[in-house]
């Protein structure tokens, strides 16, 4: 019989391969129809995939195309396509070239024309074009500090978006009268579709006003000079898009579910949109094991607790560490000495924060293994060093690049 934490991972990477973008990009493609040329542009974290599936659907109908991906997530060439790697999550010098080259092959189309735009989350680091009065070291420094405010994704992009030429409906707007055919990859909670990437082709519901508060609201310092930017206007119609979802963390945790029912484990999705502080989660989740180790409630053993969505960290330590490490450890206290107990949370992307890991696994046993150590937990959440406790006793989850983007799974199993 295979261990509860063998379990656990299995179930999890099962999950990630359902959602990898290959066939949702074919089959979105085999009914599509294109009257004259097709242009590729792909972005994101996943954009390599997508471009790649799509080359294999439609082959020599695309005449060009863009790929732009973080670093080390391209998987090498791909015929009569330019594959580009840039900044993640702040933005750098080859997200502005790489972006340029994607806006020259998009530039005069005609209305028979396609752009066949493929977007995954990372989008918004990957492609970008400034604003007059914007220089790329004041994106970075805004960046930065959106990132670790506490800010949740779409109050960073509402910020994002109005310093850009390409965010927010900019770049369907920049090819026009092109149309642009959009396959979308979802890694914001309610899919929405004009956060994704910072929506390049979707028409922006996010004001300056917003974009303003927001700003305030974090405290965010920015100079007067990107105040001014910040006020002007994003498009609020476009008339040349057609958008279409081809997956999102539903999708993983409906799989998860059905993979610990076949283990054997009775299976619950308790939400697909958790987006609150990851060490509340994981103290939360914790108290829910608990009960159910106690009372076989609300859930009856074996079971399996599954949730997925994406959760916020307000980084005041100077440790090293991600949401799911987070969450994960801040669960192990929680759990403490209980048997037959996993808790592991990891983001679908393979990369968690600014590490190598992809999350963590945690039982009863981590915080007495951390002891024996000489370490105390505590001390590491409080610095947000969870990588480091983690990595001690071997409860990272390290995958690397998965090449897909869809937020986080986290899964609890009990026996
Ligand atoms: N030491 C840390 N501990 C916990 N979280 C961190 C730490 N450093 C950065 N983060 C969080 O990691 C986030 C970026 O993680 P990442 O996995 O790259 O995000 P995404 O998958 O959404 O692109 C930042 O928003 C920040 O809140
Ligand atoms: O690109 C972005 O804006 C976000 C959301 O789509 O993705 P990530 O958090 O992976 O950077
Ligand atoms: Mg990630």
């Amino acid at each position: 019989m295979s261990s509860i934490r063998e379990d656990a991972l299995y179930i999890a990477n099962e999950a990630i391969n359902a959602v990898l973008p290959e066939n949702a990009v074919i089959s979105a493609l085999r009914s599509a129809e294109f009257e004259g040329g097709v242009i590729l542009i792909a972005i994101g974290k996943a954009a390599w995939r997508m471009a790649s599936a799509a080359k294999e659907a439609l082959g020599d109908k695309i005449m060009k195309g863009v790929v732009i991906t973080k670093y080390h997530h391209s998987l090498g060439e791909i015929e009569g396509i330019e594959v580009y790697e840039a900044g993640h999550p702040v933005p750098d010098e080859n997200t502005l070239k790489a972006t340029e080259r994607a806006l020259e092959v998009t530039r005069n189309l005609s209305e028979k024309d396609t752009v066949l735009f493929l977007v995954s989350g990372g989008g918004s680091a990957l492609f970008e074009s400034l604003r007059e009065g914007v220089t790329l070291g004041d994106l970075a420094n805004i960046t930065k500090q959106l990132l670790n405010s506490g800010a949740n994704i779409v109050e960073i992009n509402a910020v994002r978006k109005h310093l850009s030429r390409v965010k927010g409906g900019g770049f369907a707007s920049l090819v026009q009268p092109a149309r642009v055919f959009s396959l979308v990859l979802s890694d914001v909670l309610g899919d929405r579709l004009d956060s994704i990437a910072s929506g390049p082709a979707y028409p922006d519901s996010s004001t300056s006003e917003e974009a303003l508060n927001i700003v305030r609201k974090y405290g965010i310092s920015i100079s007067e000079r990107v105040k001014e930017v910040l006020a002007l206007e994003t498009p609020k119609a476009l008339n040349n898009v057609e958008t279409k979802i081809i997956g999102s963390v539903s999708k993983v945790c409906e799989v998860a579910a059905r993979k610990a029912e076949s283990l054997g484990y009775r299976a619950k999705i308790l939400t697909s949109t958790l987006d609150c502080e990851a060490r509340e989660a994981g103290t939360f989740l914790a108290a829910i094991a608990r009960e159910i180790c106690e009372f076989n409630s609300p859930f009856e053993k074996p079971c399996a607790v599954v949730l997925g969505g994406e959760t916020v960290v307000h980084v005041k330590g100077s440790g090293k560490g991600g949401r799911n490490q987070e969450l994960a450890l801040s669960a192990a206290r929680g759990i403490k000495g209980l048997d037959n107990t996993v808790i592991l949370s990891v983001g679908t992307d393979g990369t968690d924060g600014p590490t190598d890991a992809a999350g963590g696994i945690v039982d009863g046993t981590t915080v007495e293994r951390l002891m024996e150590k000489g370490m105390n937990i505590d001390d590491f959440l409080d610095n947000n060093d969870t990588y480091h406790a983690l990595r001690a006793i071997d409860d990272l989850i390290i995958t690397g690049p998965t090449g897909t983007n869809v937020n986080d799974l986290i899964l609890m199993l009990i026996r």
